[in-house]
């Protein structure tokens, strides 16, 4: 027994609780010793969705010295207030009170890097197939705002997901921008190679912490994914190709309900190791809240260096930013959104959009998280695809501001 206790990963002393401690290590060992991820009768009943009192720890020096006026220096100057500076004094960004450094918000990153999705999540899920000159267009747009990760498409079935059959167009029509990384879903070794051929410099590979939705949404067990991966794993390095990991469902399955944190930290460890250098956890439908979130994470993060991952929130139910803000403070520093909410997955009945790339932003400059992303630009690029699909734009912040400025 001392021996496998060994075996437990070392914890800080700050965040642990001894359920927690007992939690990863049944986790490890079964790991460790069974093919098979946990099951959900597998566990002890273990406290572990209760909310852990985390410390807190110093307030960033940053935070001190955060308010309206120096934004413009953190910041680059890039985004100092984005209405007229007269009234609306409460939607300056970047703008803090000292409750700020009383235990409320605490170890926040200096910078989060957005992972902007929309072309690839927002617009798989679309009715009507939005042309590709449109699709070059959101993303020169998106570009210009200052985001520097845009997943641009995917090398998927046609038959599956008709809106993305025009992948190699849009890689073609965006490959000449410089300083910016594209990366394409491959669910094979066959979109992997297509990916390649048509110019892709990156590729992310998509598992699910759900056997019903791993057999929707790719056909094939989770196992079986994981075994198509590997090669594509391998191939992207004989190619020196950069390759991100999905875990889907990381909360919630549309069909099988709710999700132990330790079957995503199971699959999460499988991509991890076999060679991908994110890992990005999906609420595929949207279902997690502050809580549930914060268990998952902490099951994930018992095996992937939390600079190794990212989460990718859907807003179904409206809990996306609470649930950022949590990873935020859990030490994630790289988001998935989506310009104007768009998105959805074709294979999870009932998912609405992702979370707003504009919301985020507003929320992380709000926070004084640098982000690089120029809010007024990101609009313009939400207004172009919106007016586009004939609807209005899914994020609150645009809806907020251009009341304001009309
Ligand atoms: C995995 C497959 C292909 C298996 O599909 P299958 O039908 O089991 O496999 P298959 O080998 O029989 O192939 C079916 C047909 O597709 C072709 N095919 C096979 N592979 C490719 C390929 N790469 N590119 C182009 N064509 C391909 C293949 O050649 C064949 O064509 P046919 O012979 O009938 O004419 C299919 O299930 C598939 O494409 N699934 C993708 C579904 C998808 O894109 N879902 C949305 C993305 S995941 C997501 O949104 C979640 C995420 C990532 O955002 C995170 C979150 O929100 O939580």
């Amino acid at each position: 027994m001392t021996g496998l206790l060994s075996s437990v990963p070392y914890i800080p002393q700050s965040r642990v609780r001894s359920d927690r401690v007992c939690f990863e290590f049944v986790v490890r060992l079964r790991m460790s010793s069974l093919e098979e991820p946990l099951g959900l009768g597998d566990l002890p009943k273990l406290s572990i969705n209760r909310l852990e009192r985390f410390s807190p720890s110093a307030c960033r020096a940053s935070v001190d010295d955060s308010n309206t006026n120096n934004y413009k220096h953190r910041n680059g100057g890039n985004n100092q207030t984005i209405f007229h500076s007269s009234a609306h004094s409460w939607h300056m960004q970047g703008q803090y009170t000292d409750s700020s450094c009383n235990g409320v918000l605490w170890d926040l990153p200096r910078f989060v890097k957005i992972v902007e999705v929309g072309p690839r999540d927002g617009l798989q899920n679309e009715k009507n197939t939005v042309p590709t000159s449109v699709k070059i267009e959101l993303i020169h747009k998106l570009v210009a705002s200052g985001l520097s990760v845009v997943e641009a498409t995917s090398f998927v079935s046609p038959k599956w997901v008709p809106q993305l059959a025009d992948a190699k167009d849009v890689v073609e029509g965006i490959k000449h921008v410089p300083d910016v990384r594209f990366p394409v879903l491959t669910p094979n070794l066959r979109g992997f190679e297509a990916a390649v051929a048509a110019g892709a410099k990156e590729v992310a590979v998509f598992a699910s912490a759900s056997e019903s939705f791993s057999k929707s949404n790719l056909n094939c067990t989770i196992k079986e994914s994981l075994v198509r991966y590997r090669d594509v794993v391998t191939s992207a390095k004989i190619h020196g190709i950069r390759i991100r990991g999905y875990v889907s469902c990381v909360v919630g399955c549309p069909v099988e309900g709710t999700i132990h944190p330790s079957k995503v930290a199971y699959v999460a460890k499988e991509l991890y190791d076999m060679g991908c250098s994110e890992i990005s956890l999906g609420d595929t439908i949207g279902v997690g809240t502050a809580g549930s979130v914060l268990a998952m994470l902490e099951a994930v993060m018992s095996f992937v260096p939390v600079d190794k991952l990212a989460v990718h929130f859907h807003d179904t139910y409206g809990q996306a930013l609470a649930n950022i803000l949590v990873s935020l403070q859990l030490g994630i520093n790289i988001v998935d959104s989506s310009v104007s909410g768009l998105g959805g997955c074709p294979y999870a009945k009932g998912a609405t959009g992702n979370v707003a790339t504009e919301d985020v932003v507003y929320m992380l400059h709000g926070l004084g998280i640098e982000t690089n992303v120029d809010l007024n630009k990101l609009m313009d690029a939400g207004d172009y695809i919106s007016k586009h699909l004939g609807r209005q734009s899914g994020s609150k912040t645009t809806t907020a501001l251009r009341k304001l400025t009309t």
